[in-house]
């Protein structure tokens, strides 16, 4: 048997985290050989319904649940955690846009990144799911200037995900047929889906759709926009399919994509003219625990642009929280 892994989980009281909590513990995530702890976060107003959601995890009698943890204090939440999903924070609601949220949840992540640097495993792998992700993982790693900043990513898997989805659509190929996805930059209705080194069976994906009109007008918005349309229809922000993505993000970068492309938001190392620093989603490979940028990448005119507009929003958004990191 494994030495069980200390998983964190902000906003364990909501509804990613009631999607998501089900699916650690049952081994999705990291293994089905591969106890996990549990160790959840939430407001101290949230408690109870976090003991509620525990004793429904208690009730599914998970043979790899080696224990949990419940508090509304980031150092105990923290302690030892060698993965941090950090999903608390305050959704979206129909009508507001994604930048209303920045001030009011670039704070936690201040006080959470520094929790995680006093006393989380020195190997601590975090995903900010919380909105905005990119700039609040941003914030979550320069408040925490003792772990590797390369620790700290944001979730645009959900992106990656939505794009697969309509270009399996397009091309009445199944998703998982699909390599060479990439999602470039913000985790916002300005990332660029880019299908251009996207191939099925070995045959590229632009020359099979061939409609440059379709990736401008309907792909990039649907994709763009789809967060916005879950609201509209559920009167909630998603949360299946985000709790999905996060699975789908830690799996891939614990366990190993076989050479196959993701997309995961990471601090940029100055690769494709992005600033560094600037939480930018890339496309990525991931192997013995570490995700590598996949380089060399031919960047046209159409891409350049799209790149910039996902880019400027998130020099933004960094300017908006300066004041914040001192
Ligand atoms: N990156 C993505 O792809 C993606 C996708 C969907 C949603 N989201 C974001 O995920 C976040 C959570 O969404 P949700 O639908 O679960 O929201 P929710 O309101 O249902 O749950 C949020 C939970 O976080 C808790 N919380 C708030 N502040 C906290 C803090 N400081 N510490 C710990 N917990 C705290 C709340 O009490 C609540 O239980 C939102 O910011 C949402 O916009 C991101
Ligand atoms: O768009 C939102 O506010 C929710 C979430 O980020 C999503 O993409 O579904």
């Amino acid at each position: 048997m494994k030495a069980p892994v200390r998983v964190a989980v902000t906003g364990a009281a909501g509804q990613i985290g009631y999607s998501l909590l089900f699916r650690i513990a049952s081994g999705e995530m990291l293994g089905k050989d591969q106890p996990v702890i549990l160790q959840l976060l939430d407001l101290p107003q949230a408690q109870t319904a976090v003991k509620g959601v525990m004793m429904e995890l208690e009730d599914c009698a998970f043979p790899l649940l080696a224990g949990m943890v419940a508090t509304d204090d980031p150092e105990v939440a923290f302690k030892d955690v060698q993965v941090a999903l950090l999903v608390g924070a305050r959704p979206r609601s129909k009508g507001m846009e994604r930048k209303d949220l920045l001030t009011a949840n670039a704070e936690i992540f201040t006080v959470q990144g520094a929790a995680l640097n006093k006393v989380a495993d020195r190997n601590v792998k975090v995903l900010v799911v919380g909105n905005p992700a990119n700039t609040n993982a941003y914030i979550a790693m320069k408040s925490a200037p003792d772990l590797n900043p390369k620790n700290f990513t944001a979730m645009l898997r959900l992106d990656h995900n939505r794009a697969l989805s309509q270009i399996a659509a397009k091309t009445g190929k199944p998703v998982a047929a699909i390599e060479k996805l990439a999602v470039w930059g913000n985790h916002s209705p300005t990332m660029y889906a880019d299908y251009r080194f996207a191939t099925i069976d070995g045959q590229s994906v632009k020359d099979m759709i061939n409609d440059h009109e379709w990736n401008r007008d309907v792909f990039l918005p649907t994709v763009g926009k789809r967060g916005a349309a879950i609201i509209e229809a559920r009167g909630l922000s998603s949360a299946a399919s985000a709790a999905n993505a996060a699975i789908d993000h830690i799996r891939d970068w614990v366990l190993g994509t076989n050479g196959k492309w993701v997309t995961m938001g990471i601090p940029s190392d100055g690769s494709y003219g992005i600033p560094k620093d600037v939480m930018f989603g890339f496309p990525v490979t991931c192997e013995n625990g570490e995700y590598k940028l996949v380089e060399g990448l031919e960047i046209d005119q159409f891409s350049r642009d799209c790149i910039n507009v996902t880019l400027n929003e998130l020099e933004e958004e960094r300017a908006g929280v300066a004041h914040l990191l001192g």
